[in-house]
């Protein structure tokens, strides 16, 4: 890997699920732009449309094939379907690449949620990229294709504080099923990749913004965050390079660093710098949300009382 050439997508079927907003358009329009045959898949077809007509507008030869087709993701029949439909117009060859961009989150007090926010939060961050793998490799593996699988984790699949129950978990498992995808797809010359993005200001984040707790967003505040373009080169950049775990700021690269485990290292000298200043720092970070946390325990209690939460 240390002295391979970079990966170029030029000619290449991409395929970017989540590709209609967010990091997966910002995505979807720098790979058209390298010119790769790019397919997007996401829900609302409005919205797909009109990413489709950004694609159009920076295409790079008018050889590349661009498309758009709307499903949901949610299950592994809908997302085995999905990609049936994406690899109809390549005859029937799986992609070379798929970016497993789509997730949403919904912050909320743990003690505050109904039953159907921590499934949909398994859904939504986990299993909506988790059946796109699924389906893929084991097209790529029956079509003896060899290709890549590129999951979005996040910051929060790092690490974690209040308010982040249904979210964090999900997108932890999807570092857990990158570590297993990344050790077993080698059998069939699949690569796997991991993107873990701090905030981005996506269409994406106002929505969980709606019901984000005051004292998550001052916690978060600390991240600069980036924008939906920067996250997507971030991203490219590290396929680009081969890192199995990728991160395009520092906090989450100290993050990376000092939780890697197992998992393949980016830099043998660097991620241990990074790792011996987050030892350092984490620490008073922890101490300062602690004490964030317990300081707004009267505040809290009011809302929930205002709320009828007491009964
Ligand atoms: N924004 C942030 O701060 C961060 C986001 N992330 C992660 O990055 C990824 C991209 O986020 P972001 O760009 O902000 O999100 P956006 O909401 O802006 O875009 C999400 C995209 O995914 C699609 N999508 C969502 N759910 C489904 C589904 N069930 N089936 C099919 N398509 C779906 C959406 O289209 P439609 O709704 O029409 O289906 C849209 O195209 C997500 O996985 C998110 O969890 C990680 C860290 C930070
Ligand atoms: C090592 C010492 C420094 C510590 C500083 C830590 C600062 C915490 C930053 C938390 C950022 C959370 C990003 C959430 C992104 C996300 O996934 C949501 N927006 C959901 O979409």
């Amino acid at each position: 890997m240390f002295f391979s050439s970079k990966w170029n997508p030029e000619g290449l079927h991409c395929y970017i699920t989540g590709g209609s907003t967010g990091l997966g358009l910002s995505l979807a329009i720098l790979l058209t732009q390298k010119g790769a045959h790019v397919s997007i898949v996401a829900r609302n077809q409005e919205k797909l449309d009109t990413a489709l007509t950004r694609l159009e507008e920076v295409r790079k030869s008018s050889e590349q094939i661009l498309k758009a087709y709307s499903f949901s993701l949610n299950t592994a029949k809908d997302s085995a379907a999905a990609l049936e439909a994406v690899c109809a117009p390549h005859n029937g060859q799986s992609p070379d690449a798929i970016f497993a961009c789509a997730g949403a989150s919904k912050p909320m007090f743990f003690v505050e949620m109904e039953e159907q926010d921590m499934t949909d939060g398994m859904t939504s961050g986990y299993w909506v990229q988790a059946w796109t793998a699924f389906a893929a490799a084991k097209q790529m593996a029956r079509q003896q294709r060899k290709g890549k699988i590129v999951f979005v984790s996040s910051t929060l699949g790092y690490m974690s504080f209040l308010g982040w129950s249904s979210y964090s978990p999900a997108k932890h498992a999807l570092r857990g099923l990158t570590d297993t995808l990344q050790s077993e797809l080698m059998l069939y010359g699949i690569d796997v990749h991991c993107f873990f993005p701090p905030t981005m200001f996506t269409p994406g984040y106002d929505v969980e913004n709606e019901t984000k707790p005051k004292i998550v967003r001052e916690i978060e505040s600390t991240d600069d965050g980036l924008t939906a373009d920067q996250a997507a080169l971030a991203l490219f950049r590290g396929v680009e390079c081969g890192q199995v775990h990728i991160t395009g700021d520092l906090i989450t690269t100290l993050f990376r660093s000092s939780t890697r485990g197992a998992s393949p290292r980016n830099n043998w000298i660097m991620d241990g710098l990074y790792d011996f200043a987050a030892y350092i720092a984490t620490p008073i970070w922890r101490m300062s949300v602690d004490s964030k946390v317990v300081a707004h325990r009267e505040e809290h209690r009011e809302y929930l009382r205002q709320k009828g939460f007491f009964g």
